[in-house]
């Protein structure tokens, strides 16, 4: 599910980021008004990236500790405890004395009494109170053991970095699954004759005694509490399902966490039922692959629960004989014989004597069937169904006083065995606790040795790092905006708008295109008559008006408003790709579109009241006699290089051509035609005077670069005579006139921009607020001291980058190899450190725990004669 997820997240985040090309493309392109719904589209997709992660920043980074624990471990670890740690569980190393535990919520040995089903209404607490409070702190060390076993896994698999569990191994139809679900109390497992135990199920139990609700966790699905435990049985049923038939069983575990008040801490873990006879229609390697996968799990230190029915002799018991081959003198097995009802009590008491195969922890007979008025009733709810079958089971034994009486010494029923499991893994653990201490030294020892060599010992976590890429790319975006300020944003609107002056020029008084080869009509415009055409020749007159009234009404708001967002972009484009952001594809693209769509926003609201500061530039014109020359100059070094880049586009077609002779005949032919010397036959269509038609259409472009380049000559050397050198002149200088009314133009622009662009763009308040546009009533400018203002870039990082959940955050960090294995050493040097801690927390429990049974031993024998030395040494 998890993959599925990331692979759907990639695509997604590849689909945005191709948007965002698109957008940034389509927004600056030069204004058209498609852009913006383009545009509109891709803001929306941005706010859906950040739409999804509405957690607050500051929360997530203050509660964050490493190591990152899942929720269920961090809540059962937790100083305040959660409802599963309450009564008996307590904060690490600081469980309750037998004591404190009288005194509280609940009685001494409560949790126990609920866990074992003592307070069911067939069995009777007759525990004394000293013993009962003993049970409670036993179990209440088995759960700090179960959390370190959990905590391990957390670590990563290894053999010797573990606690060990309880393993499940049963022929099928054993009974397993009911001794399983007696244990637990609910119908959950997977049912059905379609071998629907494919994989292991790491079953922990979790004792909550304060709680009423029983509830099981998936913690690796992230499902959260169910409560319905046909819910759980369906989920199980499918996780199982989904190992396709032809695998046969997966080795993968499905972890399952069961809390509730009448469980015991366990940690079990159910096996696919060993087969005798595989079945026509199933694969052949099937027996050998689940024998495989159990003999995997009954390796020592685990404890194996070997289950075997009555109605089947021991001896041919697979679970027996499998535990035999790795446990021969029966140290680490349990025998449990279900279907005691089904034989006759003298020969199910023989198989709980059973001296074939010895076992020092025993066997223990029980009868876990679910009575069928119960099952009918209750096997489809949540309902609880410990207690008839404990009736059903009692009932059974209870029929037979003279063989499974009290003084049998046989072990039977669901209790006996619950209790015994209990007792049995947490002596086993405690019994294992040394040897994995140790195997956590060597593994911590290893982790520093790689943290220090390989890392400096530099700490590192997701969110620190994210902090700190953070941080280098706002200073990093603090120095551009210090050399990116008004000056800058002249050069590029002037830039753009002396382009707009030689299209204009091009249009109204160079262009001489030619379509075809015939010879051109006389010209009435003709450029080189203009130095001496009539002062009052209105030709000339409207030409230059008209030029200026285009330029005027070219959307110069839109335009300049679209060149600098487009060049403010590009810098964060550059900017990004020189940070630690250029190897993370979702924070390039989270901040890319940041950019984009507050650009954007300012955009449309910037470029329309730039639109009206030009307004009076629409009307009306003066130019002072500095402007004039200021146009003059610039006007020359503009010509100058339209110049240089046609001379360089003749060039080009030469070596397109293949040379200057091939270029210089044809363009010789085409003057010809067009001069009349030589007469076309037909239209040149198919090629003329030898050649073809693209070698011709070549040419054309050609003549027409060199008449252009003619013109530019001429128009240069116009701009720098003297008739030039006065502005009373403007009809015979249009260009100098054009280039003066646009760096007027340019002027409003840059200073505008400047402080409705660049300023809401890069800074919440100007340190010292820009001189208001001359063209703007002063109300109508947004208070600079205004501190919300939301078009702040560096801040609209902030907030998206601070809503990230810790998930993303370790994503993020993750995306980059060489941050990856850096957290990799640190989260397991802080983990096993952290276990190491709840170690010797549980050390320190354990020992108090025997401190207070020895010191109980005393005070009975102290009881017997010596109240006075009792009465010394504090013990009423
Ligand atoms: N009479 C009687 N029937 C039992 C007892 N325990 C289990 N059964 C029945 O035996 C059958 C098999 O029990 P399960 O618990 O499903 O056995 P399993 O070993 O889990 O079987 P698989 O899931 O197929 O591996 C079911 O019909 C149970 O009702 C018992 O103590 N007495």
């Amino acid at each position: 599910m998890f993959g599925a997820a990331a692979i759907a997240g990639l695509a997604y985040i590849q689909y945005q980021a191709a948007q965002a090309g698109n957008y940034a493309i389509d927004l600056f392109g030069r204004a058209k008004d498609t852009a913006s719904s383009t545009a509109n589209t891709l803001f929306e997709g941005a706010g859906d990236i950040y739409g999804r992660t509405k957690n607050g920043w500051e929360k997530t980074r203050d509660s964050v500790e490493l190591p990152q624990l899942p929720s269920w471990l961090q809540n059962l670890l937790s100083k305040d405890g959660s409802s599963s740690s309450n009564g008996s569980g307590g904060p690490s190393g600081q469980g309750p004395t037998p004591s404190e535990n009288r005194s509280g919520v609940v009685g001494a040995g409560a949790a126990t009494a609920a866990a074992f089903r003592l307070d069911a209404e067939s069995e009777e607490d007759t525990r004394s109170e000293e013993t009962a409070a003993r049970d409670d702190q036993m179990m209440m060390l088995t759960r700090k053991m179960i959390e370190i076993r959990s905590l391990l896994q957390t670590v990563g698999q290894s053999d010797s970095l573990t606690l060990p569990s309880i393993v499940v191994v049963g022929s099928q139809s054993s009974g397993k699954s009911s001794v399983l679900e007696a244990i637990v109390g609910h119908e959950f497992l997977p049912k059905g004759s379609n071998m629907v135990t494919r994989r292991p199920i790491e079953l922990t139990l979790v004792n909550t005694p304060n709680a009423h609700a029983e509830y099981g966790e998936f913690p690796a699905l992230g499902l959260g509490k169910i409560t319905d435990f046909v819910q759980i049985q369906k989920t199980l049923t499918d996780l199982n399902l989904a190992v396709p038939e032809a695998d046969c069983v997966s080795d993968d575990p499905i972890q399952l966490r069961i809390y509730s008040p009448n469980v015991p801490d366990l940690s079990l873990i159910d096996l696919p039922g060993y087969i005798q006879v595989t079945g026509y229609d199933q694969p052949t390697e099937l027996k050998e692959k689940i024998a495989a996968l159990c003999d995997k799990y009954i390796q020592a230190p685990n404890v194996i629960l070997a289950i075997s029915a009555a109605d089947v002799d021991l001896a041919n018991s697979t679970a027996l004989r499998a535990s035999r081959l790795v446990d021969s003198r029966g140290e680490r097995t349990i025998g449990v014989v279900t279907k005691m009802d089904l034989v006759e009590p003298e020969r199910g008491a023989a198989m709980l004597n059973d001296r074939k195969y010895p076992l020092r922890l025993g066997y223990v007979g029980v009868v876990c069937r679910v009575p069928h008025q119960t099952s009918s009733l209750f096997s489809r709810g949540s309902a609880n169904i410990a207690s008839a079958i404990t009736k059903n089971e009692n009932a059974y034994f209870a029929a037979h006083p003279s063989t499974f009486g009290p003084a049998s010494s046989l072990q039977v029923g669901t209790i006996n065995l619950r209790k015994k499991l209990m007792l049995v893994l947490e002596q086993t653990m405690s019994a294992s606790l040394a040897t994995t201490a140790e195997a956590i030294h060597q593994e911590l020892a290893e982790a520093s040795y790689e943290f220090k060599v390989q890392y400096n010992d530099r700490p590192l976590s997701a969110d620190s790092y994210l902090a700190e890429s953070l941080d280098a790319f706002k200073h990093s975006f603090k120095v551009f905006t210090e050399s990116f300020g008004r000056t800058e944003v002249r050069e590029i609107v002037k830039h753009e708008l002396d382009q707009q002056v030689l299209n204009l020029l091009a249009q109204r008084y160079w262009n001489k295109p030619f379509d075809d080869l015939t010879p051109p009509l006389p010209e009435t415009d003709a450029l080189i008559d203009l130095p001496k055409a009539d002062p009052e020749n209105v030709l000339w007159h409207l030409k230059l008006d008209a030029s200026t009234a285009s330029l005027t009404k070219l959307g110069i708001g839109r335009l300049a408003t679209t060149v600098v967002a487009n060049q403010l972009q590009a810098q964060i484009d550059r900017l990004i790709s020189t940070s630690t952001f250029s190897t993370h594809p979702f924070a390039r693209t989270a901040i890319t579109q940041a950019a984009t769509a507050i650009l954007r926003n300012l955009s449309y609201d910037t470029s329309d009241e730039l639109e009206i500061c030009i307004k009076p530039y629409k009307y009306r014109i003066e130019l002072e006699d500095n402007e004039w020359a200021r146009g003059r100059e610039n006007i020359n070094a503009v010509l100058k290089a339209e110049l240089r880049d046609c001379e360089s586009a003749v060039k080009s077609v030469e070596e397109a051509v293949g040379g200057k002779k091939r270029l210089r005949d044809v363009m010789g032919f085409i003057d010809r035609v067009r001069s009349g010397d030589v007469v076309l036959e037909g239209d040149g269509v198919g090629g003329a005077g030898g050649f073809s038609s693209s070698l011709l259409g070549i040419g054309r472009q050609a003549v027409f670069l060199r008449d252009r380049a003619d013109i530019l000559r001429m128009r240069l050397l116009a701009v720098k005579s003297k008739q030039c050198a006065n502005k009373k002149n403007k009809y015979y200088c249009p260009e100098i006139f054009l280039d003066a009314v646009a760096d007027k133009l340019t002027s409003t622009a840059d200073l505008f921009l400047d402080a409705e662009l660049l300023s809401k763009f890069y800074y919440n308040v100007r340190a010292t607020p820009s001189p208001p546009s001359p063209f703007l009533h002063p109300t109508s400018l947004p208070p600079l001291a205004n501190n919300k203002n939301p078009h702040q870039f560096p801040r609209s990082l902030d907030t998206h980058f601070r809503s990230l959940t810790p998930g993303e955050i370790e994503q993020f960090a993750r995306e980059d190899p060489k941050v990856r294995r850096h957290l990799d050493v640190v989260r397991r040097k802080e983990l096993l450190e952290h276990v190491l801690k709840e170690m010797e927390a549980l050390r320190q429990l354990e020992a108090r725990e025997k401190r207070s049974a020895s010191r109980g031993t005393q005070t009975k024998t102290l009881g017997d004669g010596d109240g006075s030395r009792k009465r010394r040494w504090g013990l009423f």
